[in-house]
Formats: structure tokens, sequence, C-alpha cells
């Protein structure tokens, strides 16, 4: 092998610092090739049973397939291949030479021998196996993160903050569940802001937005620890009040309205909005109710209050 080559594979990955010359006539005997740019050497799911160094040029590993982010990239002396050679298992990455790459092909025969010949070859090969292990480590914890963000985006309403209809269908009927298994009482309330589409025609969208904003702040911060509150669609709440019967459920949805009422709006819009008021419909769990015969009949109440003149509370009958 020439000296110059010899020199940079000794400065990096499973040469690095070792005495060389105690290979030397097992690395003469092995190929070498030279892969163009965009060529594939290894490809997920395929057998095998070679070590690959590169010697010239790059390589780049990809976890998931060609239009995934490139997960590693391999520099002359570092290798690829080892997992699949030693526990004699399908490759696991895709690896693609990034420009015209030149590899030292290792057989398998001939790697167990040189761990057996340089305890520095076999530092080496457990080094690059646990920096790997590293990497993917904290790719996962990488991964997981970003999917709990995720998570939560595709729970949370944007724009109040408030939890959205998708976590409302999964987590209100698993509170209705826990208070029907405790033969304990529970109310749902659908509170809807009246005459939105007038304020939203009077003074803008923002304005709109901006009073959709300190209503919901206004509705989650009247609200008990236990009770959950999460944005239905439009300018319309659905509160779920467990551990609670009508009356107590009356007085919270009371309160809810008269929070809303009370609410200082002069400095959102420069005192155009002198008022926001909401109706609200409530109904209690019945026997065997579903969340959604619990919404139809606390939304029928919320249009009672809606006809009786707004700004008021109903239960449903
Ligand atoms: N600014 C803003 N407006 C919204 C949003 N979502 C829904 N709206 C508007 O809310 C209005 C609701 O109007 P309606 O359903 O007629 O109800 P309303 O005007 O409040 O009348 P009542 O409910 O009968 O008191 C519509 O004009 C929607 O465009 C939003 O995210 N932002």
């Amino acid at each position: 092998m020439e000296s110059a080559l010899r020199g940079r594979l000794v400065s990096n990955g499973l040469f690095n610092r070792i005495d060389i010359d105690a290979l030397e006539h097992l690395l003469d005997d092995c190929a070498r090739f030279t892969l163009v740019a965009g060529g594939t050497l290894l490809e997920q799911g395929a057998e095998n049973d070679c070590l690959y160094v590169v010697l010239q040029g790059e390589l780049r590993v990809y976890l998931g397939g060609r239009h995934m982010p490139v997960h590693t990239v391999l520099g002359i002396g570092e290798c690829a291949g080892e997992l699949s050679l030693i526990d004699g298992q399908c490759v696991s990455a895709l690896v693609i030479a990034a420009v015209e790459t030149e590899l030292l092909v290792i057989p398998q025969a001939m790697v167990w021998s040189m761990i057996d010949r340089s305890h520095g070859f076999a530092r080496n090969l457990l080094a690059i196996l646990s920096g790997r292990m590293r990497r993917d480590n904290l790719t996962l914890v990488t991964t997981a993160s970003r999917s709990l963000e995720f998570e939560l985006a595709a729970s949370v309403d944007a724009l109040t903050g408030l939890h959205n209809r998708r976590w409302l269908a999964e987590a209100f009927p698993r509170a209705i569940r826990r208070c029907e298994q405790d033969a304990a009482p529970l109310c749902l309330v659908m509170a809807d802001i009246d005459h939105f589409k007038r304020l939203n025609d009077e003074h803008g969208h923002l304005v709109g937005d901006a009073v959709l904003r300190t209503v919901a702040r206004r509705l989650a911060e009247s609200l008990r620890s236990p009770d959950l509150i999460a944005r239905y669609g439009g300018e319309e709440f659905a509160i779920l009040l467990p551990q609670t019967g009508t009356d107590e459920g009356l007085r919270i949805a009371e309160r809810l309205r008269r929070a809303v009422e009370d609410m200082p709006l002069a400095t959102l819009t420069a005192g155009a909005v002198a008022k926001v008021t909401v109706s609200c419909g409530i109904a209690p769990l019945g026997r065997d109710a579903t969340l959604e015969l619990l919404i139809n009949s606390a939304d029928s109440a919320l249009y009672c209050a809606k006809a009786a003149g707004r700004n008021r509370v109903k239960v449903a009958s």
C-alpha cells in the first residue's frame, strides 16, 4: 500500500494509531474498487460479509432510504458494513458514494484475522461500534422528542392555545368512562360566543381572533383543575366537568358566562368592542351516554340559550 495512503489511514477510523505493519500482508491481499458518485455500496435488507474502508472519497449513510436526510457521512479511514459483518444479519442502512469513492474490501475471515493480530484494530472497531451506538441513541432521543412536539402540535389549537377537537375526541371519552366507573356525575358545557359574525364583520378578523384568544384564556382560567376544555370549532368551546352534578355544573357554567361578560376588552379593541358574551348549554351524563349524545344535548341546550336572547345558560331537558 502506498505510504501516503497508509499515512491517511492510520490517522483515522479502523487503522487509527495502530502498527499497520502487523497487518500489511493481510491488507495487501484485500481487493480495492471504485464506486461512482451516487453508486450504492450497501442496500438495506441485503446480505453482507465484507467490511469496506474508505480510501478516497466519501460515503453517505441513510437510515430510512434515499428520501430521508443523511444520517452519517464516512470519510477516509472510516468503514461501512461492520454491523452486518459482525452479527451476520442483513444490512440495516443504505450506503451510497457521495462522490467517486475508492474502497478497500476486507472479507469477513480477514477481519477476524486482523482482530486476532492487532489489539489496536480490535479496539478501534469497538470504538467505531460504540460511536455508532451513541450517535444512534442521540438520533432516537431527538426523534422521540420531535414526535412528542408533533403530537402536541397536532392536539393543540394554534390560535387559542387550547386543546383541539382531535384531543377532545380522546380525552373526553376517557374522563366520561372514569366517572361512569366511579358512578360519579359529570356535565358537559358547550359555550359559544354571541354574535361573533357581527363582531368579525364590524371589526375585522384580526380583532375577532384576538377576542377568541381572550375568551379562551378567560374560560380556561375560570375552571377547576380536573375540568377539561377544548376549542370545539369556530367560536365554540367544549368543557367537561368531571365529578359534577347538574346544580354544580349550572353554577360553574354561570360563572364562566359571567367571567366572559366581565372581561375587560378596551385595550384589545381600542374601546370599539365594549362587551363580549357567551351562551352556554349544559348536559348532565345520563345512563350509557356517549360523548356524541352529550354534545348533541348540550348543543340543543345552547341553541335554546341563543333563542332565549343569548348571554345565558340553559340546561338540556
Ligand atoms: N376571527 C375569527 N372568526 C372565526 C373563526 N372561526 C370561525 N369564525 C367566525 O365565527 C362566525 C360565527 O358565526 P355564526 O355561526 O353565524 O354565529 P354568531 O355570529 O356568533 O351568532 P350566534 O352564535 O347565533 O350568536 C363566522 O363568521 C365565522 O367566520 C376564527 O378562528 N377567527
